[in-house]
Formats: structure tokens, sequence, C-alpha cells
């Protein structure tokens, strides 16, 4: 398992990820997605357990509808890693190959 990021790269890694943000009182980053249904959000969650499974790097995850809301943190290691950041690049990937929500309000 990789190491926890210094603050430097956890900076960094964050600056190249727009829309995570950390998460207050842990050391982790998280998103929350919205997307066109609930199929579409259940159909990003499926092609995201294929990536994490490969991985062995698992996403905390809540699902309601059309939203999904995901937190990333590397247990083994007590906080933020590699492994969060190429986490999250793969879920901005397949995020992004899917319809997107319908603008609200
Ligand atoms: C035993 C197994 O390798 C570990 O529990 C893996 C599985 N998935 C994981 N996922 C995450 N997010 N953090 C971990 O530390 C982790 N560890």
């Amino acid at each position: 398992m990789p190491a926890r990021l210094s603050p430097e790269a956890r900076a960094a890694a964050l600056a190249a990820l727009p829309g995570w943000r950390e998460v207050e009182g842990r050391d982790a980053i998280a998103r929350s997605l919205r997307f066109a249904d609930f199929v579409t959000a259940f159909g990003f969650m499926a092609q995201v357990a294929l990536v994490a499974e490969r991985m062995n790097h698992h996403p905390e995850w809540f699902n309601v509808y059309d939203r999904v809301d995901v937190t990333l943190s590397t247990h083994d290691a007590g906080g933020l890693t590699q492994l969060d950041v190429d986490l999250a690049q793969a879920i901005e990937r397949i995020a992004g190959s899917l319809p997107p929500a319908r603008a609200s309000g």
C-alpha cells in the first residue's frame, strides 16, 4: 500500500481534481455526483466497482436515486494515498462518459 500523501502532494492532487473536496475531520476526499436517472447512477457504480475490485481499492459511497456521494481514503494507511487519487481519476473518466443530470432549478 502506498504511503499517505504529504500536504503538498495532497493539495496538488486536489487542485487536479475539480469537484472533489476535503472531508472535515478526516484525511479523505469526497465528491457528490448526479446522473440522468437511477439506472445511470447504478451503471456508474457498477463500472466503478469493477475498477475498484481490479485495484483492490474500494470507495465509500451512498446512493439515492440519481445521486452518488463518494468518499475516498485508504483505510490501511489511515488517510489519503495515491490509490485514492488514481481511483478518483477513474471515477471522473467513467462519470464523464455517462449522460449528465438535467440542470435543476
Ligand atoms: C485486505 C484488502 O487488501 C484491503 O482491505 C484493501 C481493500 N480495499 C481497500 N479500500 C480502501 N479504500 N482502502 C483500503 O485500505 C483497502 N484495503
